[in-house]
């Protein structure tokens, strides 16, 4: 349960959310095409973290997507890399919407 309060909370507090894992390639790329869009985002390491797996599980409940990277702009679950890239020609205004360009 507290796992499943931080992934909520890191969800509601951040206008773009990005769940991720430090060697992961999609998240990677996913971090790289917000950056170059130069959008602010938050990403959590879950292998770098003590709760990661327990917060990977939450991630599962909440969403039905247990894989990473898993993506939100402003609260609204986008789903992984190759969802995130699919709506590449969306995103500016999608980003400017959610406040994070
Ligand atoms: N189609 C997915 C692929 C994501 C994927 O395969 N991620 C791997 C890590 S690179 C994963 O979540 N593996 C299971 C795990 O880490 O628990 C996307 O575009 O996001």
């Amino acid at each position: 349960m507290a796992a499943k309060a931080k992934a909520q909370g890191i969800i509601d507090d951040n206008s773009v959310a990005v769940f991720s894992k430090s060697y992961c390639p999609y998240c990677k790329a996913t971090k790289s095409l917000l950056s170059e869009l130069g959008a602010k985002y938050y990403a959590i390491e879950l292998d770098q973290v003590d709760d990661g797996a327990a917060i990977q599980d939450a991630l599962e409940d909440i969403t039905s997507q247990r894989s990473v990277p898993n993506i939100f702009i402003a609260q609204k679950h986008i789903g992984g890399n190759s969802d995130l890239q699919a709506k590449k020609s969306q995103l500016p205004d999608l980003l400017k919407e959610a406040k994070a360009i």
